[in-house]
């Protein structure tokens, strides 16, 4: 069998009328400049430059014009051609490729080869191309679902102008679906869409668009699986189609959370080059009965609070979301109720873990698997309390704010997001309780979002890593259990409750309502379940530093 490094060819061909040993092997493309003089030259650029083949977007012979230095591009475009880039006729090709820039941007690279003969430029091609073609991660075929309303309304524009192209220059072929109102895209992919004709589903929108087709998605993966979406108890089957994010939203978190940076080009190329990012996705159901799924944040509480009231102030644009932050904050409601969760048991990390979920995550890898044993174990031996062997734990007070982060939830905004080091793909969800706490205290906590201090680390605040929780607003307890508080607590209580009954006296409110990844839950009482690895998609994950600086300068290498 043929090793990895092999080399499949090698080479003396010009870059700009120089010299350079370039070379294929079944990873790499490299191109070597020859020394021509011994002499040192601390400020001549690199001179030695490698690609991985997986990162190389396309290859492309130069037709008789450019090669005569008329200068013009495959697409119809013309582009400058300084003097010494002119081929002066001989045969020459183009690759392009993943080149790295700053904070997690990607950009598509150029370089052009000129060989000595027409067989060799042709031998170049036909090999990088036969490379490119055995990636079977790469996507051939993209569903494609635009919303022309997100963010700035710019959805369509940034598809046509900065993602379209790039896909043609892949060779990627793709169906467009510019949606007509909301939900289209989740009506269509539950049912019309032929989805056994795409290898990918990418969404062009913000985080509401992409919550639309994953809605759509796992619905009808779970439909074609025979699994019943309303039973909480089901586990559900993954989804086999990948999904990529080209961000044209107003927040776009999740986009942010996976790649590392908002940026059409960015994800684009993600997408081009196949990548695969697996993601857990929390079913949230009321008695037996389906709501939603969410993938970022379960926010009950101030920020189920602060989304019920930006939502009365669209007009305000995304303003209103700082607006209605600071009136909830200074309204100070708190709510009682009961919160109920299974812990992660035998896995790797905790929420206050200095380590970050970054690409090739070692916790998400090893928690995804003692997950996926613990199904198939569940599968074999069809225990049907094999859930329960876990403890259930109960905590009952009064919250400021009860928060799922199933990821960092980390933002342009708030870099360090609600839980800095929750995980993509472990399995679970970092549950945050804010007990009642003073307005200054609550203060701390909020600006600890914003700077280095531990969030956590506050009398007030508490983290449990879950994979599956129960809330229940005080008010919904049974009749027993309010009876039993009432007789632990005394006589106080039954006036303090008649109080919050009664309209009139301009008491808080003693429900509050669920933020689910930005939407607004219809129901309080809900039980969520985290659903290992249930999507995938088309990213890596934030690439560590050092990771990004190798690769961008390969020769350092
Ligand atoms: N054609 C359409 N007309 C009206 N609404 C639509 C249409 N297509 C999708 N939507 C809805 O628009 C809502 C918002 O879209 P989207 O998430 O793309 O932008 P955003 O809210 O500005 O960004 P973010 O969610 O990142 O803050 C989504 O909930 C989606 O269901």
């Amino acid at each position: 069998m043929d090793r990895p490094g092999r080399l499949l060819l090698l080479s003396e061909l010009r870059v700009r009328n120089a010299a350079y040993d370039v070379s294929l092997s079944w990873c790499l493309l490299t191109w070597k400049r020859r020394a021509s003089s011994p002499v040192y030259r601390p400020f001549r650029p690199s001179m030695s430059h490698s690609v991985p083949l997986s990162e190389i977007i396309s290859v492309r012979e130069e037709d008789e014009e450019e090669e005569n230095g008329s200068g013009r591009k495959d697409d119809g475009s013309w582009k400058k051609i300084k003097d010494g880039d002119r081929l002066d006729g001989r045969l020459a090709f183009t690759v392009s490729y993943v080149e790295r820039c700053q904070q997690h941007r990607w950009r598509c690279a150029e370089v052009t080869f000129t060989c000595p003969e027409r067989a060799l430029c042709r031998s170049w091609v036909s090999s990088i191309r036969e490379q490119l073609a055995s990636f079977s991660s790469r996507p051939r075929s993209l569903l494609v679902y635009i919303n022309p309303y997100g963010g700035k309304r710019q959805g369509k524009r940034i598809y046509e102008r900065k993602v379209a192209p790039l896909f043609a220059q892949a060779g990627i072929s793709t169906q467009v679906i510019v949606t007509d109102y909301a939900n289209h895209a989740r009506d269509h992919l539950r049912t019309a869409a032929e989805l056994s004709k795409f290898d990918g589903v990418v969404c062009v929108g913000g985080d509401g668009m992409f919550s639309e087709i994953i809605h759509g998605l796992v619905w009808r993966t779970q439909i074609e699986c025979g699994v019943d979406p309303n039973c909480p108890d089901e586990a559900l089957s993954p989804c086999s189609l990948r999904i990529g994010i080209i961000p044209a939203g107003s927040t776009d978190c999740i986009c942010f959370a996976t790649v590392g940076t908002n940026d059409p080009i960015t994800s684009a190329l993600h997408i081009i080059v196949g990548d695969s990012q697996p993601m857990d996705v929390c079913s949230v159901h009321h008695n037996n009965m389906f709501l939603r799924y969410s993938v970022s944040l379960l926010g009950y509480g101030f920020y189920g609070d602060v989304l019920t009231d930006s939502e009365r102030k669209r007009w305000l644009g995304l303003a209103r979301y700082d607006i209605s932050g600071v009136k909830m904050f200074l309204t100070h409601h708190y709510y009682e109720g009961t919160v109920s969760y299974l812990p992660a048991r035998g896995m790797i990390g905790t929420p206050r873990d200095a380590g970050r979920c970054r690409s090739g995550c070692v916790v998400c890898q090893h928690n995804g698997q003692i997950q996926s044993d613990r199904a198939e174990k569940y599968e074999t031996e069809k225990a049907s309390d094999c859930e329960d062997d876990g403890e259930w734990k109960t905590i009952r007070g009064k919250f400021l704010a009860i928060n799922a982060a199933s990821m960092s939830c980390a933002c342009p905004r708030s870099p360090k997001g609600l839980s800095p080091a929750a995980h993509l793909a472990d399995g679970t969800t970092d549950l945050i309780l804010v007990r009642k706490c003073s307005r200054f205290n609550f203060l701390r906590h909020l600006l600890r979002h914003t700077n280095k201090d531990d969030q956590f680390d506050l009398g007030f605040v508490e983290v449990h890593r879950v994979v599956r929780f129960r809330f229940t607003p005080r008010y919904c307890q049974s009749d027993s259990d309010l009876e039993l508080e009432l007789l632990e607590n005394g006589k106080r209580q039954i006036f303090s409750q008649i109080c919050r009954d009664h309209p009139a006296c301009g008491c808080a409110p003693a429900y509050s309502s669920w933020n689910c990844d930005g939407e607004i839950l219809t129901h309080t009482a809900i039980d969520v379940r985290v659903h290992c690895r249930l999507i995938k998609l088309f990213a890596r994950g934030i690439e560590e530093p050092q990771v990004f600086e190798d690769l961008a300068n390969p020769s350092a290498i």
